[in-house]
């Protein structure tokens, strides 16, 4: 068995792009496969190097490695399309001379003349042809004329291509409903129906687990691979991931990238339970954080659902909190670095970000929390919604300058007669400002004692 992810490097890669390489990975994960890396680069105006390095990183970052492709290598290379062009100049000829395909010298004009025709008789858009009906001798004048053409695939009529699609099951397309297509482009690049399908069947590509736009593609793709003899593969297209709007995600709608979310904190784990999940169900234990080995266990195409799976924050945000709480220290320490190590004191550090890996869910809350810790930041105005027994500040305050523990500064607090809420509000509130969050006691260690007596003394100034 034999899976593939297929990008066209036109732009960073956002979750629709991942959860299609999850699944392939998973697929090649469960069943010990090979899960393949190839770089659909023939459109060189919008294709760019900088998102190849990107998606490669991106992919390595969410633990999808594969194990052909570029950088790894395997027997099937090259694995960008950009370098593949001798192999399909070989597969073009042998379409063109079993007469299944021929040059097209229509322009774009005539093209849309014809489209426009067929909308007002109220016929689908689809090629009527005409090319294929030219003399060689009008093909050779042509040539001769320098005039750029385009070479289609001659599609049978008044057949069925009938395939078992692994999720959206039976699938039937009329062949008269496909116009011949466009297999090599006028400037002499593959037409992605081709390249495509070719490539899938030369690397011995077993599976296709692909985006279910992808689906009005696979009998073209079906016919070619028939008409050359090649092995055609088992399809599974995945229902779409759409935005809030209902639109699909896409590079081109400059849809949030995985690389965004690498930046605002989210963890590789978060992303990979949260997209095991789009789309597909586990039968069991399907609220647990897994790794990458269980959630491949647990996969199955047959679990793929059909309807759009809708692109939800929230449920992104309840595996991010899982994925956080099941670091380590060490791993909290590594995640936090970046975004708030120099705002804490070095000998604090461990501590603190071992208190934000139970408390938070993103690291812009650690940032704020250090802030709040150990920046001298003035009390916010906050609605305290107890009463404050009279003295309580300057008695917090006098039990610190006297060199007062948590447990003593408690202690001091509780004789003027504040206890239970009417204790621990206000004295939250004097420590961060704040009417929630983290254990006080861990918060009034990291803050030290210094820190805590100064704040007492503004909440006093702030009371009277
Ligand atoms: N919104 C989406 N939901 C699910 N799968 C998607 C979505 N968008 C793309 N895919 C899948 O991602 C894979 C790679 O697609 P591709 O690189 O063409 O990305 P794209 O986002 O569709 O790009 P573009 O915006 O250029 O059309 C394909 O299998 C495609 O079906």
């Amino acid at each position: 068995m034999k899976t593939r992810f297929a990008p066209s490097p036109t732009g960073y890669i956002h979750m629709g792009n991942a959860r299609t390489a999850l699944f392939n990975a998973l697929m090649g994960h469960k069943r010990g496969a090979t899960f393949l890396l190839r770089i659909e680069d023939t459109d060189t105006e919008r294709s760019d190097m900088q998102y190849v390095d990107a998606l490669k990183e991106d992919l390595k970052w969410l633990g999808l490695d594969w194990q052909e492709g570029p950088d790894v290598e395997g027997p099937n290379g090259p694995y960008f399309q950009s370098q593949r062009g001798d192999i399909y100049e070989k597969y073009y000829q042998q379409l063109l001379d079993a007469g299944l395909a021929y040059p097209c010298f229509c322009t774009p004009t005539e093209l849309e003349v014809m489209r426009k025709a067929q909308a007002q008789a109220g016929q689908p858009p689809r090629y009527d042809g005409r090319c294929s009906r030219l003399t060689p001798e009008q093909v050779a004048q042509k040539k001769a004329e320098g005039i750029p053409y385009t070479l289609r695939f001659k599609v049978p009529k008044g057949e069925e291509v009938v395939f078992m699609d692994a999720i959206k099951g039976r699938q039937r397309f009329k062949t008269d409903d496909i116009g011949d297509f466009i297999i090599r482009k006028a400037d002499g690049a593959a037409a992605f129906f081709f390249s495509n399908a070719i490539d899938d069947a030369l690397m011995g590509v077993t599976h296709v687990i692909r985006g279910e736009d992808h689906l009005t593609n696979t009998p073209r793709q079906i016919l070619l691979l028939e008409a050359l003899g090649l092995p055609v593969p088992e399809y599974a297209h995945m229902s779409m991931i759409v935005g809030p709007d209902g639109s699909p995600l896409s590079k081109r709608h400059g849809s949030r990238s995985i690389r965004q979310l690498r930046e605002e904190g989210f963890l590789p784990q978060a992303l990979t339970n949260y997209m095991a999940r789009l789309g597909h169900t586990y039968k069991d234990a399907d609220n647990t954080l897994m790794d990458l080995q269980q959630l491949a266990d647990g996969f199955e195409l047959s679990q793929c659902g059909t309807a759009p799976a809708r692109y939800d924050e929230n449920q992104l945000r309840f595996w991010q909190k899982e994925a956080v709480q099941a670091l380590s220290d060490e791993a909290a320490a590594q995640w936090l670095a970046p975004f708030a190590q120099d705002k804490v004191p070095a000998e604090k550090w461990p501590a603190f970000a071992a208190l934000m890996r139970d408390n938070i869910t993103l690291p812009d809350e650690a940032v704020a929390w250090a802030e709040r810790l150990f920046e001298p930041v003035p009390l916010p105005q906050t609605e305290l919604s107890v009463e404050v027994a009279p003295g309580f500040f300057e008695a917090g305050a006098e039990a610190l300058a006297q060199g007062a523990d948590f447990k003593q500064l408690t202690e001091a607090l509780k004789a003027t007669g504040a206890k239970g809420k009417q204790l621990f509000q206000p004295l939250r509130w004097a420590l961060t400002g704040q009417l929630h969050g983290p254990e006080l006691p861990v918060l009034f260690e990291l803050m030290g004692r210094e820190e805590a007596l100064r704040r007492f003394r503004q909440a006093a100034e702030a009371a009277a």
